[in-house]
Parts: C-alpha cells; structure tokens; sequence
C-alpha cells in the first residue's frame, strides 16, 4: 500500500477515553439520528488505563474508497451506517470551509485511511463503542481542521455510538435528551472538569471479556417496545436524579453520588428485566459484587462505594481516593495482590495496602463467587477528554505502522 512520495499524506491522531454513565442512557426516540429517550450523565475515565488511538489520514494518492482498520483488521465500513454518518457529517463541514477559502487543499475529495487500536477488549461491555467513535470524530475533525467545539462535535459522535458523545470531553458529562426532531440539540456538554472532582476513582471488575450476546442497541430497542416500568424510568424518574445527581457533582457530595448511581443502575436493569423477552445482563458474579458494596458501606458506616453496571456484568465501583484502603484495599483482600491481573495508573499507591474492611458479616458464598469469577481488575479514576498525540498509526508516505 505504498504511496508515490510525490502525493502528499495528511494525517491526525488522538487519543480518546471511556466513559461509564451514573445515569444511563437506555432507548432510543429516533434508531437513524440516534436520539435518547432521556438524558444521562457519565465519568470519563483515565486515559492512563483504558483509550482508544486513532490515526485519521487522507491522500489524493489513496484508492477510492475510506477504509478503517481497527486493532489490525480491516472493518467492512461501507456497509456500517454508523461509521458512514460520522465521515459523511465530518466531510460536509470540511466541505464548506474548502469552498469559503480556495487557497485550502481539497481533503474533503480525498480518501480517508483511518486506523485504530483499543488497548482493551472491544464489544465487550468496556465501552470500546464510545472511545471508539469519538476518537474517531476527533481524528477526523482535527485532520480536516474543522473550527467545531467538542459538544458541536458530539453531535456527529452521538451517530457513530449514543455514548461516545460523552467521550469528547473530560470529567462529568451529561448528554441532553433534546426536543428538536432532527436532533440539532441532542449534545453532550461538560457539567464539571476532571479537576472539580478530581477524587473520584473507579475500580472496574473484569467479569468477561466476552462479546455480549444482547447489543446495547438491539436491547434498549426491545426495552422500549415492550417493558412497563420504561416510560416511568423516562418521564419521572431519570429527570429528577439527573438535576439531584448534578448537585452531588457540583457539592461533591459522595454518598450522595453514589446512592443515585446505584439506584440507576438497578433501574436501568430492572427495566432490562421486565422487557420482553427478559434481557439480563448482570450475573452472579455481578450481583455478588453489589452485595459487597452494600456490605462494606454497611462496614463503614457509610456510604463509600457504588457500583454500576452497563449492558454486560463487568462492575465500576466507584469510591473517593481518601476511602481507597477501605473499597480498594478490601478488594484486594477478598481477591489477592496479584489475582486477578490487578493494572491501572492509580495501583502503585495501593501495593502497601493492608488494612481493610472487616467482612465477617458477609456470606462467604459471596466472597468465593467473586474469588473465582474475576479475570482482570482496572484501577482507575476521573480523566481528561481526547488528546491529540503525534504517535501515528500512518507513516509520512500512508502506509499502516505495524501493530
Ligand atoms: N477504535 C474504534 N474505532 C471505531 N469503531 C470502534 C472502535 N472500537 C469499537 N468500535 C465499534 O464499536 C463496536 C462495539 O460496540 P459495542 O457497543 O458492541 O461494545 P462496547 O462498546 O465495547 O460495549 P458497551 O457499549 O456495552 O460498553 C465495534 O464492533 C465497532 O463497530
Ligand atoms: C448501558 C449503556 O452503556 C448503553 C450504551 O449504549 P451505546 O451507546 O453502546 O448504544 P448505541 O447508541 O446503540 O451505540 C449506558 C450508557 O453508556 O449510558
């Protein structure tokens, strides 16, 4: 796939985070423009564990058609609607500033050769979808120079993946429902910095690896069609924890926090439950951790950890890095230094860790369940939003830099 030197390779790259949301968002209104039922709000996560890196690049020198490589492989893009409305939006704004200023090159004409890598499982419940499509937005926009604020541009993200909207910018992020039909306010929008909270941990209980048998979008579709508790979920209960949980943000109010968190959580699945058929996506192991979580506030005295869990049965927990001997130090106690795989950028502090909760109330069924059903723990805490990085998965003549 080599280029004539003489054909000039543009190129951007950047770096983008998971996010993982307090307040879910679970339906869609509209399945084309990909338009939430109701808002939610999330955490964007260290880069320093979990991102995705995407190197977007364009030549005149390029075959015809855009192309995506990701984690190696090529992807089948054109017939990825997703993927298509993203360049498609991305190339239009291109489009019109080439057409304002003719002294600028033509790169909406050109191909796109567009490579990614997840440093984490993809489609597996780890929220590759949303680093991935805002990596890929980001890329995109920065190669083609485009002027767009990161909530301008998580209009165009929120097509590629509804989550990854919330992956273009740091700390808290609430993703508004909008009213317009053709989704023009449907945006993401910072509701604090990273540096508001910067506290906030989350250690996240690697259950499964393993592709989920239920897509978050197939699932939330057959939740809207036939579950009960839904609309209730969606008219009474979301709007009132997203202005609550706003306010634990805005005071850093963890207990606060964190009951809201938990609460949505077991809405959001609940309503997974009452849909027909049933749809589960948490199992024993995920419900042995909400137990501990439960029993080690309890422990406590309060409230110093909550768990969330998305459309599969990996646990965030999500506690404050004062009461890290307390959550942190207690996992590791139930589950040893080294099993388990523990990784992440804020696990040095915790080598020396000793002291924790004493579980003595705790069935031990519950302590053996989550023993021997967790392959990988992710210490990680509150993050930035995309990065741009000059680590190319393009080389200056076009070709793929061997992964
Ligand atoms: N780096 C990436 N670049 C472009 N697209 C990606 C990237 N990573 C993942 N995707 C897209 O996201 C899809 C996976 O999304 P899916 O929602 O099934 O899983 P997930 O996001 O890992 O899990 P969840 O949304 O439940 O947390 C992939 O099949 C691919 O289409
Ligand atoms: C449970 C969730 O993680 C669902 C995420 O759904 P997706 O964003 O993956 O769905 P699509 O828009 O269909 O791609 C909750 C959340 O992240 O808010």
């Amino acid at each position: 796939m080599a280029t004539p030197s003489s054909q000039p390779v543009f190129r951007a790259t950047t770096t983008a985070p998971v996010n993982i949301a307090v307040i879910k968002y679970w339906g869609k209104r509209d399945t084309t423009l990909n338009l939430p039922t109701n808002s939610s709000l999330s955490v964007t996560l260290s880069q320093k564990s979990l991102r995705t890196l995407t190197t977007a690049s364009c030549s005149p020198s390029y075959p015809t058609e855009d192309t995506l490589n990701l984690n190696g492989r090529p992807q089948e893009i054109q017939s990825s609607k997703r993927t298509l409305a993203c360049i498609s939006s991305l190339r239009t704004l291109r489009k019109s500033l080439e057409d304002a200023d003719s002294s600028l090159p033509k790169l909406s004409s050109y191909p796109l050769r567009i490579v990614s890598e997840n440093n984490f499982p993809t489609a597996a419940g780890l929220a590759s979808s949303a680093a991935g499509f805002a990596a890929l937005v980001r890329a995109v926009a920065d190669l083609y120079q485009l002027p767009q604020s990161p909530r301008e541009l998580s209009r165009i993200a929120r097509q590629g993946s509804g989550s990854a909207c919330r992956s273009l910018m740091g700390g808290y992020v609430a993703w508004r429902t909008g009213e317009l039909a053709d989704g023009t306010d449907s945006l993401a929008e910072e509701v604090a910095p990273a540096s508001h909270w910067p506290e906030m941990r989350a250690i996240v209980l690697v259950v499964s690896a393993e592709k989920k048998d239920v897509s978050s979008t197939e699932g939330m579709q057959t939740t809207v069609a036939t579950s009960e508790l839904f609309a209730q979920r969606v008219s009474s209960v979301v709007p009132e924890r997203m202005t609550a949980i706003e306010e634990a943000i805005r005071d850093k109010d963890f207990p606060k926090f964190a009951e809201i968190t938990m609460r949505d959580s077991n809405t959001f699945h609940a309503t997974c439950l009452d849909s027909w058929p049933p749809i589960f996506y948490m199992n024993d192991v995920s419900r042995a951790a909400v137990r501990l979580v439960h029993d080690i506030n309890n422990a406590v005295g309060r409230t110093v950890a909550a768990y969330t869990y998305d459309a599969g049965p990996n646990s965030v927990i999500y506690y404050e890095e004062k009461d890290t001997e307390l959550v942190a130090g207690t996992i590791k106690s139930i589950l040893g230094a080294t099993a388990g795989g523990w990784d992440g950028p804020f696990y040095e502090p915790l080598a020396n860790v000793t002291s924790s909760v004493s579980l003595e109330k705790t069935d031990p069924r519950v302590l053996d369940v989550l023993k021997n059903g967790i392959s990988r723990v992710i210490l990680t805490g509150v993050g930035e939003g995309p990065i741009s990085v000059e680590d190319h998965l393009v080389t200056e003549t076009g070709e793929m830099v061997n992964q």
